[in-house]
């Protein structure tokens, strides 16, 4: 038996990057999260403690910096790819590098120049991989968090002798949607294809009539698929934020679908991929992203 070293990679993660680009007096603020991850001949760090092929994690987070002076940083998509890429043509032991970017949203405050409000918690995300000359996008959206009030149902599940949810036809649907979608193709123009996904992910979850998070979560992928060739393929991860009639009936009080009980935990985690069925193989990058 010998012991050996399996798959590693090493990174600065989160490192936390605004950038201010002045038009005359106008500001336009990007605030941003980049954390980057390299791979490659890296066995003598981890045997020997030789770190001659060690870019160091401290050199990763001032390229980032730096990067953000050089050329204006675009869309997150085209930042992330060109990090990755200088790692990896610049170190001759790095062989892989992957970038991810979260993006966090302020909104201009009335008229004024350059003062914002930061806006929801929703992040718009990528995630790059560059191994040799191949890239590939992964990006999407988080904590994007969607409720209906009527449209859903869910009954028709089976009754064992541990089950009491009761069979509901109206509820209220909630939940925070966390999306990847992998690109395939080129020439893709990131902000454009993001802001139409996003409208069809909502306009989806408002439009279909749900029998359960997962028919939603199946015709939202579904739909971004029809729509948008430049997609392979959608992952999403919706938590079912679960909302309780409150039983009124001990004060003499009539429920009617108007009182509910917001409960954050625990709660139901609804998961999946919708794919096109010929879609191109990604091969393992795409596979070591976390599955969702
Ligand atoms: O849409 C739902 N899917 C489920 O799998 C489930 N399970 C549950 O208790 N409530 C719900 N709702």
């Amino acid at each position: 038996m010998a012991i050996v070293l399996g798959p590693n990679q090493y990174g600065k993660a989160e490192n936390r990057l605004v950038t201010v680009t002045r038009d005359g007096d106008v500001h336009t603020i990007k605030d941003l999260t980049v954390s980057t991850s390299l791979r490659g001949d890296l066995a003598e760090t981890h045997l020997t403690g030789d770190n001659a092929a060690v870019l160091a994690t401290d050199t990763q987070k001032n390229t980032v910096y730096a990067f953000a002076k050089e050329a204006p940083v675009g869309e997150i998509e085209d930042f992330a790819l060109r990090l990755a890429r200088h790692f990896v043509s610049s170190q001759e032991a790095i062989t892989g590098a992957r970038v991810l970017i979260d993006e966090h949203s302020w909104q201009r405050i009335e008229e004024n120049d350059h003062s914002f409000v930061q806006g929801s918690n929703e992040k718009r995300t990528t995630a790059v991989t560059v191994e040799g000359s191949q890239a590939w996008v992964v990006s999407g959206l988080k904590d994007l968090v969607v409720l209906k009030s009527t449209g859903s149902e869910f009954h028709g599940f089976p009754r064992d002798k541990y089950t009491t949810l009761k069979e509901v036809t109206d509820r209220i649907l909630a939940t925070s949607v966390t999306a990847r979608w992998r690109y395939q193709g080129s020439g893709i123009d990131w902000a454009k294809s993001f802001s139409e996904i996003r409208s069809i992910l909502l306009r989806t979850f408002a439009a279909k009539h749900s029998l359960s998070l997962q028919q939603t979560l199946y015709a939202m992928g579904e739909a971004v698929l029809e729509e948008r060739s430049e997609v392979a393929e959608v992952r999403l991860s919706m938590p079912n934020k679960h909302h309780f009639v409150v039983d009124l009936s001990p004060f003499g009080l009539e429920n009617d679908n108007e009182v509910f009980y917001a409960a954050d935990r625990p709660y139901g985690l609804i998961e999946g991929t919708v794919l096109r069925d010929d879609a191109e193989d990604p091969g393992q990058a795409w596979y070591s992203l976390p599955t969702f």
